[in-house]
């Protein structure tokens, strides 16, 4: 008995026709996809029209466990993502313990496959607990399973650390993920460094702390060869740097989060720096970074959307600005935010191009099996309803997480049905 998808409308992800069709999932695979399937002895959902998309893949969440349970857990986290559309999430290893060993590989994998709603590919940190000081065994990392290394959380500031880290990862064809971040730079900032953090007298984070890192990793991937892949870009430099890090040849990629793409520092100064769930890291900029990275996700010099759904605690985002914890969740409404402001209301791209940074391109990139829609295929998908608006209401979450700047926004485009390998993981 198969799982039988009647009356949606697929995508085509060449030249974004949506077409009525019936999709037939047996066992983990899309085995047909047709004007019409008979139900024969199939489970039917009927779709009303709604469209299918490639299931979600978000290279960038911390789903906190083990170590912060109080958080999220892997649990939680992965059906926060099912919830969005997403049938595969790639976890940060800033966990405590920090993910540095096979072990906790095997650990996260064999917890998301009991306890979760998709698939989990873990980060294995570049340095052991990510202090900096000794890299990781990544060839052991990646052999259980490791999707690529990072240390995000923090920036890998011994430049030959990074350099040696690189070495062995381009020899293993092992992504090194970078949250690029100088920490001298960086100091103890808590938003970006501007008239803004002036006029509150907040401590600031240069654009510079940012690109000046992408700047060293760039040229370090250049003499080592590895696959450099720039997490959260935020400032104007950076978008330019791995513009002509592409326009040279070299295997560097990037992703953009929604709140880099939709917001600005200006929601920081209208509240005087009162309210802690607008503080990320790397922080809100400025208007021209918001539009550089626009830019960016246009011309392809960005190539996927990341959520880097951070949770935290509602009393730890309650604390002072200068105090509280930096994250925003994003699993949930990523999509519906960015098809709202980018697809329907600007159109400034259309919908298959979106799903392209959703699906397709994290796929493509880190060499998954994903983002497509086609016989023989994984049965990873989502079917989004592009009409009914509704609110981003974090009481209805399924993430443990409240923090997010977005709350109270209007928005189309939300999941109504989930299905990862063949296994229904969300029905509205
Ligand atoms: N993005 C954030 O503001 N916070 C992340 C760390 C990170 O992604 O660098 C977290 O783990 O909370
Ligand atoms: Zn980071
Ligand atoms: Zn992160």
């Amino acid at each position: 008995m198969g799982l039988l998808l009647k009356g949606g409308r697929v995508l085509n992800l060449e030249n974004g026709e949506l077409e009525a069709r019936d999709v037939l999932v047996e066992g983990r695979h899309i085995t047909r996809i047709a004007d019409s399937i008979e139900a024969d002895a199939h489970e039917v959902v009927d779709l009303g029209g709604h469209v299918v998309l490639p299931g979600f893949i978000d290279m960038h969440v911390h789903l906190r466990q083990p170590g912060f349970e109080g958080k999220e857990t892997i649990a939680t986290g992965s059906q926060a993502a099912a919830r969005g559309g997403y049938t595969q999430v790639a976890c940060m290893p800033n966990t405590r313990p920090v993910l540095d060993t096979p072990e906790l590989m095997k650990f996260v994998i064999e917890t998301a496959e009991r306890e979760g709603f998709c698939t989990v590919l873990p980060y294995g940190a570049i340095t052991k607990s990510e202090l900096g000081e000794e890299l990781t065994d990544i060839k052991a990392l990646r052999e259980a399973g490791a999707v690529a290394i990072s240390d995000d959380g923090v920036g890998v500031q011994s430049s030959s650390m990074m350099r040696e880290a690189m070495r062995v990862a381009a020899s293993l064809d092992v992504p090194v993920v970078i949250h690029s971040e100088d920490e001298d730079l960086a100091k103890d900032g808590c938003m970006n460094e501007g008239v803004v953090s002036k006029r509150l007298g907040l401590p600031g984070i240069p654009g510079l702390a940012e690109s000046a890192m992408i700047a060293r990793d760039i040229l370090l991937a250049q003499e080592t060869g590895a696959h450099l892949h720039v997490c959260h870009i935020s400032d104007a430099w950076s978008v330019e740097l791995v513009r002509w890090a592409k326009s040279m040849g070299l295997n560097v990629t990037a992703e953009v989060t929604p709140h880099h793409l939709l917001l600005t520092e200006a929601i920081i100064d209208a509240t005087d720096g009162a309210d802690a769930n607008m503080k990320v890291n790397p922080p809100l900029r400025t208007e021209a970074d918001r539009q550089a990275c626009l830019r960016g996700l246009l011309d392809g010099t960005i190539d996927m959307i990341a959520t880097d759904h951070a949770p935290h605690m509602e009393e730890e985002k309650k604390r002072p600005f200068r105090t509280a914890p930096f994250g925003f969740v994003g699993l949930e409404f990523a999509f519906p935010v960015l098809y709202t402001e980018l697809v329907e209301k600007n159109n400034l791209l259309p919908l298959h191009e979106l799903v392209q940074k959703f699906a397709t391109n994290p796929a493509q990139v880190f060499k998954l099996n994903g983002g497509r829609l086609a016989e023989g295929a994984l049965a990873d998908l989502t079917v989004v309803d592009l009409n009914t608006e509704r609110t981003i209401n974090p009481d209805e979450f399924y993430s443990k997480g409240r923090n997010t700047p977005f709350a109270g926004q209007q928005v189309k485009g939300w999941t109504v049905l989930t299905v990862n390998q063949g296994r229904i993981t969300y029905q509205a």
